[in-house]
């Protein structure tokens, strides 16, 4: 573990996260998944509930007094006590193996009633000032339904800068070296010790990648993302989803940037993860409708893993992503991710790309 700043955060965000992943997994391979469809159109299932209750639940044990920005709320559980009922018996049952991780996170959630309470304590406005932990308990959930790539994530936002990030992707390869291909995102395969990472990063620390374990934190290695002599060799990573990500756009970009490869196209921000690690090397996320605004908890984490494993991420404007001012990234537009030095040069594609379309 490094020293430094942020080591309790980093711990218990790293084992919160990991037995949150496995409660994940558990419900992928149920057939009934509980999927609600939410007023943003995108899919919630007991997975992401079940997630988010256990992640508070250690956050509340550790840090008491910090504040929640998570994506989900307990309305629907509150509404349907089945539902509620198929949540609570996956998370009281989620347990890491090891004695000592269960007692960090502040062992088992009391009941149901509290499990609910605990899931809307994720509901802060966010914004400039204090600690506030940001949660996606599934994102992609898309993709997690799909048995494609999906991301549990967790960061730490203090005054607004992200300080301590996490993401747990078990269907990503445990292996950093193996390079980003077309299918990755259709690969369910969950063979163990052959699938499963968390990535983390802490400011001014670096970047690392664990295999994913069913019971304490595996070894962390550091990452880091591949130098890159010749941008037109790049491979770039994209949305599965159409309507989050102008594939058309993207196209153009890369096509300026000199780039023959095919996009590798997956969910979630296993997308981050990748490239910190090197296996691909651009993430580019184009606005499709012109009012939606991205949301911090599918930010936070993957921002601080690629700027620390040496990347830049700013929007399609070159500004820095900020996450000071509330629930969303209300002053950002898409997002770009590139190795520092040649992330001009993708954002001056970019403007040329969207210029031309004014
Ligand atoms: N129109 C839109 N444009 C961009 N992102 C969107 C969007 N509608 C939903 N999203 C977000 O895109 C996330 C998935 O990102 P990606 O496309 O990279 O896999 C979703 O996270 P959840 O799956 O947590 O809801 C959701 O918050
Ligand atoms: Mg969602
Ligand atoms: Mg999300
Ligand atoms: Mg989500």
């Amino acid at each position: 573990m490094a020293t430094g700043g942020y080591d309790k955060e980093l711990n218990a965000a790293l084992l919160a996260v990991q037995r949150a992943t496995l409660l994940t997994k558990s419900v992928f391979h149920q057939n009934a998944k509980g999927t609600l469809s939410k007023s943003d159109a995108s899919p919630v299932t007991i997975g992401d509930f079940g997630a988010q209750a256990l992640i508070i639940s250690a956050l509340q044990h550790n840090f008491p007094s910090d504040e929640i920005v998570a994506e989900e709320e307990a309305k629907d559980l509150r509404e349907n006590s089945q539902l509620r009922d198929t949540v609570w018996e996956l998370v009281r049952d989620a347990k890491l193996s090891n004695a000592t991780a269960e007692q960090t996170l502040g062992g088992a959630v009391g009941s149901a009633d509290s499990m609910l309470d605990i899931i809307d304590k994720g509901d802060s406005k966010g914004g400039a000032k204090g600690r506030i932990w940001t949660i996606d308990p599934i994102d992609g959930t898309k993709g997690f339904l799909r048995g494609g790539q999906y991301a549990v994530c967790l960061a730490l936002l203090v005054d607004g800068e992200v300080k301590v990030g996490v993401l747990g992707c078990p269907n990503l390869p445990v292996s950093d070296s193996e390079p980003l291909k077309e299918g990755i995102g259709t690969d369910a395969s969950d063979e163990e010790g052959k699938f499963g990472v968390l990535f983390s990063a802490v400011e001014g620390q670096g970047a690392q990648s664990r295999p994913l374990s069913k019971e304490g934190l595996s070894e962390g290695k550091k990452i880091g993302m591949k130098p890159i002599s010749n941008i037109s060799e790049a491979t770039f990573c994209e949305s599965v989803e159409a309507g989050h990500s102008s594939q058309g756009d993207a196209a153009a970009i890369a096509q300026k940037l000199g780039i023959t490869k095919p996009s590798v196209r997956m969910d979630s921000q296993a997308k981050y993860g990748s490239i910190a690690r090197g296996a691909g090397d651009l993430y580019l996320r184009l606005p499709v409708r012109k009012d939606y605004v991205e949301k911090i908890w599918d930010h936070a984490a993957g921002d601080l893993i690629v700027r620390e494993a040496g990347g830049q991420v700013t929007d399609v404007n070159g500004n820095r992503l900020d996450f000071s001012l509330g629930r969303t990234l209300k002053n950002n537009k898409g997002v770009i991710a590139a190795p520092k030095d040649v992330h001009g040069q993708v954002i001056q594609a970019v403007k040329e790309v969207l210029g031309a379309k004014q």
